[in-house]
C-alpha cells in the first residue's frame, strides 16, 4: 500500500480495496464481490445502492466481521474487522441485517438492559445511559414495546444530530440516498461509482440517482471502453474524497452501517444498520463462523438468558400452551391406546335345545361385547359382512348334551360329541385388536362357564382348565394392559421432539428475523446464544415434565416400580438430546420451513423404529441393530425397567440408557460445531 493508499485507509471509517469473495464451487460458483473498491468517511450516511442480488449484505456481513474476504484490503475503524483485539466484531459496531432485528418483544429499557449486560457495562451506566438515550433520542416512554417504535427514523436522527457516528445504510430504492453524505452504486459485486448525490448529478449531467445508476449499469454491461474510463473515474473520485476526509478526519468519531428494505412501522425503505463506534476495546472479538471459538462467558449467558425470560413473559399465553402440551398428549395417550375395545357387536346364533347354551351367553361380559341375537347363522354371517358385528358366536342344538357328556366321559368321548359341545366363532378378522379380544374374551368366558358347571354337579373345577397355567409374575401384573407398555416411550418421545421443535424454532427465528448475527457483532458467542436456549428451553422441560409425569402417575396410575428421581432424571437428558438435536437442525438450516420440515420429518421414522409403539423384538434383525443404536431406543427401555421392573441406576442396562442418550447430545453439539466451520 502506497502513501497515498495508507492517507486514505486511515481516513477512512470504512476503506476496501480489491475485495472479493465467493460461495460455493463448480457450477455453484457465485462471485459476491469482484474487486470492489469502497470509501466511507468517519461521520457520514454513506447509502449503498445496488440491486437484489449485488453483493450489499456481502459486503456489510465482512465489514462487521462476520464474514472474510477471499481477497483485498478491507479496513473498518483502523483494522482488518475481527482481527484480534479490534471491536469489531465486538462494542464498536451495531448492526441491523434485515428489518429493525431487534427483539420487538422486548421494552426499550429491557433492550438496553441487554445490551448493557452483553457489553459488561455495570447498573449505574446502563441506568444513565438508557436515560441519555430516552431523552437524546426523543424515544417514547422506557416501557415502550420495540415493536410498536419506528426505529428507522430515530435511526436517522443519531447520524443527522449526533455527528459521532457513521453509517452505511443499503437499499434497494435508490432515490431514496439522495440524503446520503455519499453514495455508493454497485453492480455484480463492483463498485461502479461512488461520490456525494450531488456530485453524481452534476457529473453524469442527469436529473436522478436512478437515471445514473441505469447509465452505469448499461456500460458495465456492454463492457466497451467507457467501462474504463468510469473506473479510472471512481479511482481519481477516491484521491478526491480521501483529501476531504482527510482533512475532516477525527478518529473519536463512531461509525455506523445499516442494510434497507421496508421496515415495519416506518415509511423508510431501510431495513438494516451496521454502526461503529470508538469506544474502549472489550474481550476480543469471537469467530463468528465458529460454534465454541472460546470459553462462554457467564454474565453474557445470563443477559441472553434473562433476555429470553423477558420475550418469554410477554407471550405468556404461548408459555401457558408450552407447559399443558406435553400433559394433553399424555392424557389423550392413556385415554385412547391400550384400554380393551368395548360394546363390540357380536352376532349371536343359539341353537341350543338344553339350558346351557343359555348359560354360556351371560358369562360373556355385558361391557366388552354387545350381543345381537340371530335365528339362523347364514343372517347372522350376512351382518358380519354387512358391517353391523364384528363375529358371529354360534351354539349348536346338542351343545347341552353333548357338553355333559364330555364332563362326564372324560377322554372316551367320541368326535361327534366333541363337535356338538364346542362354540363357534365366525370373526372379521380386519381389525387384528378387535378379533382378539372378541377370541381372549370368549375363551376366558368358557373357561368361567365351565368351572360354574362342574361345580354345580360337584365336580373338580379345574378339570376342565388348559394344562398350562400361570403363575405370579416375576415383573408386572398379569392383568396389565398395553398403555403400559407404551406409556415409558410416549413420555420419553413427548419430552424429546418437543425439546427438539422448541429449539429449533426459537434458534431459527433468532437468526431469521437477524437478532443472531445483530448478536455475534456485538461479540456474543455463537456457544453463549445456544447456551442460553438451552437453559432457557431448559426451564420449561422441567415444567412440561413435571406435568407429565403428575398426569402419569398420579391421574392414570401407570406403575412405578423403581426410583421416581431416576424416572425424572433421564426423561430430562432425553429432553436434553431432543435439544441438542434442535441446535443441530438449526444450524443446518438457514430457513425456518426447512428446519421444521427436518425436524417433523424425524418424527415418524424414529418414533417407529425406537421400539415405542411395539417391541423391538419385532422388527427384521438388521432393523434392530440400527435401532437400538438410536436415541430413544435403549432409554425407552431402560425407563421401562426402571417404572416396570424397578430396576436402579446401578442395573447396566438403565446406566447404558443414560449414556447413549448423552452420548447422542454431545454428538449433536459436535456435528453442530463442524457444520458451523463448514459454513464458513
Ligand atoms: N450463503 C450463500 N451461498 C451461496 N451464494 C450466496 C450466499 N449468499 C449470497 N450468495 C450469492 O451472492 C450474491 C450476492 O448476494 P448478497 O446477498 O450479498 O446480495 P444483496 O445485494 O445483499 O442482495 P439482497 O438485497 O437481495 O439481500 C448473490 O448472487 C447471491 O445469490
Amino acid at each position: 500500500m502506497g502513501d497515498s493508499g495508507n492517507r486514505q485507509s486511515t481516513s477512512n471509517a470504512v476503506w476496501g480495496r480489491r475485495l472479493y469473495k465467493t460461495y460455493g464451487k463448480g457450477k455453484n460458483k457465485a462471485n459476491a464481490l469482484a474487486g470492489l473498491n469502497l470509501n466511507v468517511p468517519y461521520g457520514a450516511i454513506y447509502g449503498l445502492l445496488g440491486p437484489s442480488g449485488c453483493g450489499k449484505t456481502t459486503l456489510l456481513r465482512c465489514i462487521v466481521g462476520l464474514l472474510k474476504v477471499d481477497s483485498g484490503s478491507l479496513l473498518a475503524m483502523g483494522d482488518v474487522p475481527g482481527a484480534r483485539d479490534h471491536s469489531i466484531p465486538g462494542p464498536m459496531v451495531g448492526y441491523m441485517p434485515q428489518d429493525t432485528s431487534l427483539y420487538n418483544e422486548l421494552s426499550i429499557k429491557e433492550l438496553l438492559l441487554y445490551y448493557g449486560r452483553v457489553h459488561g457495562m455495570t447498573s449505574e451506566d446502563i441506568v444513565y445511559r438508557t436515560s441519555f438515550l430516552l431523552d437524546f433520542l426523543k424515544l417514547p416512554t422506557r416501557d415502550q414495546l420495540i415493536g410498536c417504535l419506528r426505529i428507522w427514523e430515530h435511526l436517522l436522527e443519531i447520524a443527522q444530530s449526533s455527528q459521532q457516528t457513521t453509517i452505511i445504510i443499503t437499499t434497494h430504492y435508490i432515490e431514496e440516498a439522495r440524503q446520503a453524505d455519499r453514495v455508493g452504486l454497485m453492480r455484480a459485486g463492483r463498485m461502479l461509482d461512488e461520490d456525494k448525490p450531488s456530485n453524481l448529478l452534476d457529473r453524469y449531467n442527469m436529473v436522478s440517482l436512478e437515471s445514473i445508476f441505469l447509465y452505469l449499469c448499461h456500460h458495465d454491461l456492454v463492457g466497451n471502453a467507457e467501462d474504463e474510463e468510469l473506473m479510472s473515474g471512481q479511482f481519481a473520485l477516491e484521491s478526491t474524497m480521501s483529501e476531504d476526509s482527510a482533512v475532516n478526519y477525527d478518529a473519536s468519531k463512531p461509525l455506523i452501517a445499516t442494510e434497507s428494505a421496508d421496515a415495519g412501522g416506518s415509511n423508510s425503505s431501510i431495513y438494516g444498520t451496521v454502526t461503529f463506534e470508538n469506544i474502549p476495546r472489550g474481550r476480543p472479538p469471537p469467530d463468528p463462523c465458529c460454534v465454541f471459538p472460546s470459553l462462554p462467558a457467564f454474565r453474557v449467558i445470563m443477559a441472553l438468558v434473562i433476555k429470553n425470560l423477558t420475550i418469554m413473559k410477554r407471550s405468556i399465553g404461548l408459555l401457558f400452551f408450552e407447559f399443558i402440551i406435553p400433559s394433553i398428549q399424555i392424557i389423550l395417550f392413556c385415554l385412547c391406546i391400550g384400554r380393551d375395545p368395548h360394546d363390540i357387536k357380536l352376532a349371536v346364533v343359539n341353537n341350543d335345545l338344553g339350558p346351557m347354551g343359555a348359560t354360556y351367553l351371560k358369562f360373556l361380559s355385558n361391557t366388552t361385547f354387545k350381543q345381537v341375537l340371530f335365528n339362523s347363522l347364514d343372517h347372522a354371517r350376512d351382518s358380519v359382512h354387512q358391517g353391523d358385528a364384528w363375529g358371529v358366536v354360534e351354539i349348536r342344538p346338542e351343545f347341552s348334551e353333548d357338553l355333559m357328556q364330555r364332563f362326564l366321559m372324560g377322554i372316551n368321548v367320541s368326535t361327534k360329541v366333541i363337535t356338538g359341545s364346542t362354540v363357534y366363532l365366525h370373526l372379521d378378522y380386519t381389525s387384528q385388536q378387535i378379533s382378539a379380544v372378541i377370541h381372549a374374551r370368549t375363551l376366558e368366558s368358557f373357561q368361567n362357564f365351565s368351572r360354574s358347571t362342574l361345580a354345580l354337579y360337584g365336580f373338580n373345577t379345574h378339570y376342565s382348565d388348559p394344562p398350562v397355567l400361570t403363575t405370579d409374575p416375576v415383573y408386572g401384573s398379569a392383568d396389565s394392559i398395553f398403555t403400559e407398555f407404551m406409556a415409558p416411550g410416549i413420555c420419553n418421545s413427548i419430552t424429546f421432539f418437543m425439546a427438539t421443535g422448541l429449539t429449533t424454532l426459537a434458534f431459527v427465528l433468532e437468526k431469521k428475523e437477524g437478532n443472531y448475527e445483530r448478536n455475534l457483532v456485538n461479540g456474543v458467542t455463537p456457544a453463549e446464544v445456544m447456551l442460553s436456549h438451552v437453559i432457557t428451553q431448559f426451564l420449561v422441560l422441567l415444567v412440561q415434565v413435571g406435568l407429565l409425569l403428575l398426569c402419569t402417575f398420579t391421574i392414570f396410575q401407570i406403575p412405578l416400580e423403581g426410583n421416581p428421581a431416576a424416572v425424572l432424571f433421564l426423561i430430562l437428558i432425553e429432553g436434553l438430546c431432543g435439544m441438542c438435536l434442535g441446535i443441530m437442525i438449526s444450524c443446518c438450516c438457514d430457513k425456518e420451513t426447512s428446519a421444521m420440515q427436518l425436524s417433523l420429518g424425524l418424527v415418524y421414522p424414529l418414533l417407529l423404529t425406537s421400539g415405542i409403539i411395539w417391541p423391538i423384538q419385532a422388527v427384521p434383525a438388521w432393523l434392530e441393530y440400527i435401532s437400538e443404536a438410536l436415541p430413544l431406543t435403549i432409554a425407552t427401555d431402560a425407563l421401562r425397567s426402571i417404572m416396570g421392573r424397578g430396576w436402579g441406576i446401578d442395573h447396566m442396562f438403565v446406566w447404558l440408557g443414560f449414556v447413549i442418550s448423552i452420548g447422542w447430545a454431545m454428538f449433536f453439539l459436535m456435528v453442530t460445531a463442524v457444520i458451523g466451520r463448514i459454513k464458513r
